[in-house]
């Protein structure tokens, strides 16, 4: 069988993206990855790191696979695209946002033709795409909008799975977005991955609640009788296995995680400062829905040390291994969860 294709997008190029990619690129893995970045920024990388830079000469759209493939027998392919302005690493400048957004949406479209079988990002600075002109709350959603379809954010480590309700939003606005069409297709969703991707045959889902103490019978909130609970029992009769809407503070003791194959959390910081915390270097960020897989790192830019070389790659070695193993069980369906 061959290895699958995974494209591979340093994310923002002012921040630690370019020189994990860097670090990744000195490894064999199953998969052969082909680079969508910057070619100068990952030279400048590599220089500050004493690495080599196994990337082909040639520019424009050479994919692993098709000709210029080994590269000191790595199987490694590269896409130039080219920055608008140099790069100060820990400083992004927003005329690049157009180049960052462009890579992410080649990797994506060659994945819907197949050229690619899964894409692996690196970390994206939102404030700096939008200060370029581009209107972008994450990669997620990104990603969402260009395949046309319904997506979950879910973070995973060796602790636990937790996906998110709702995403990047403020938080005031999350109650609104929690409704029951919102939590039966997030739950079909996760169940649906569960099951194709992590080949377990009977996922149990925790779902949080979103008021304290999953709002204490309607004293602390209402969300949980009237919106959450009711959504529940209905996915049950689907034939979903759900508990909850369970206490947000003390579902994640390490008993109780035992009995549960995912979390499901009604907003981003409620469920991903357990995850990170439980392993922020081992987790990876996955985009459940899409039809071809997307993992990404589960931290940010790291502008505070970009350049220095110390931003531990493990998270985008992990990423890597996870795309490759998604991709290695073949492509989702569309609209399989639906
Ligand atoms: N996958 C993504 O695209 C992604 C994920 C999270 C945050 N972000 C974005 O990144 C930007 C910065 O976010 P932030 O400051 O909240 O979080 P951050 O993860 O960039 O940094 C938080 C802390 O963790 C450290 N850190 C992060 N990655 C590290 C690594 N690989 N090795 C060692 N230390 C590391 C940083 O130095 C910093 O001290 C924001 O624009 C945010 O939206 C992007
Ligand atoms: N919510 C993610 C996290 O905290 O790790 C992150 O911001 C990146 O999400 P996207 O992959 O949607 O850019």
């Amino acid at each position: 069988m061959r290895r699958p294709r995974l494209a591979l997008v340093p994310g923002e190029p002012a921040g630690v993206g370019p020189e994990l990619c860097v670090r990744a690129l000195q490894r064999r893995w199953d998969a052969e990855i082909t680079v969508i970045g910057d070619r100068t920024v990952l030279q400048q990388a590599a220089a500050r790191l004493a690495l080599p830079l196994p990337l082909p000469p040639c520019g424009d759209d050479s994919v692993a696979g098709e000709g210029s493939a080994a590269v000191d027998g790595l199987p490694i392919g590269f896409i130039d695209r080219p920055n608008t302005v140099g790069v100060d690493p820990g400083s992004p400048n927003p005329r690049n946002a157009s180049a960052v957004v462009e890579a992410l949406l080649s990797a994506a479209q060659g994945c819907i033709d197949g050229r690619f079988d899964g894409m692996v990002t690196g970390p994206v600075h939102k404030a700096t795409i939008n200060a370029g002109g581009i209107a972008y709350t994450g990669t997620t959603e990104l990603l969402a909008g260009h395949a046309g379809c319904e997506v979950v954010m879910m973070l995973a480590n060796d602790v636990a799975r937790v996906a998110l309700a709702t995403t990047h939003l403020p938080l005031r606005e999350v109650p609104g977005r929690i409704t029951p069409a919102v939590l039966a297709r997030t739950l079909r969703i996760v169940d649906s991955a569960l099951r194709r991707d992590f080949g377990i045959a009977a996922p149990v889902i925790a779902v949080l609640g979103l008021n304290p103490h999953a709002g204490e019978d309607g004293l602390l909130g209402q969300e949980e009788l009237e919106t959450i609970g009711p959504s529940l029992e209905r996915l049950r009769a689907e034939g979903l296995q759900l508990v909850g809407p369970l206490p947000a503070d003390t579902a994640f003791l390490p008993r109780k995680l035992e009995g549960f194959d995912a979390v499901l959390a009604m907003y981003h910081d409620q469920g991903l400062p357990v995850l990170k915390y439980s392993g922020f270097e081992r987790a990876v960020n996955l985009t459940l829905g899409l039809p071809y897989p997307r993992v990404a790192v589960d931290h940010g830019t790291a502008l505070d040390i970009a350049g220095t070389g110390q931003a531990d790659p493990s998270s985008l070695f992990a990423a890597i291994e996870t795309c490759a193993r998604l991709a290695a069980r073949g492509r989702p369906r569309r609209g399989e969860a639906s």
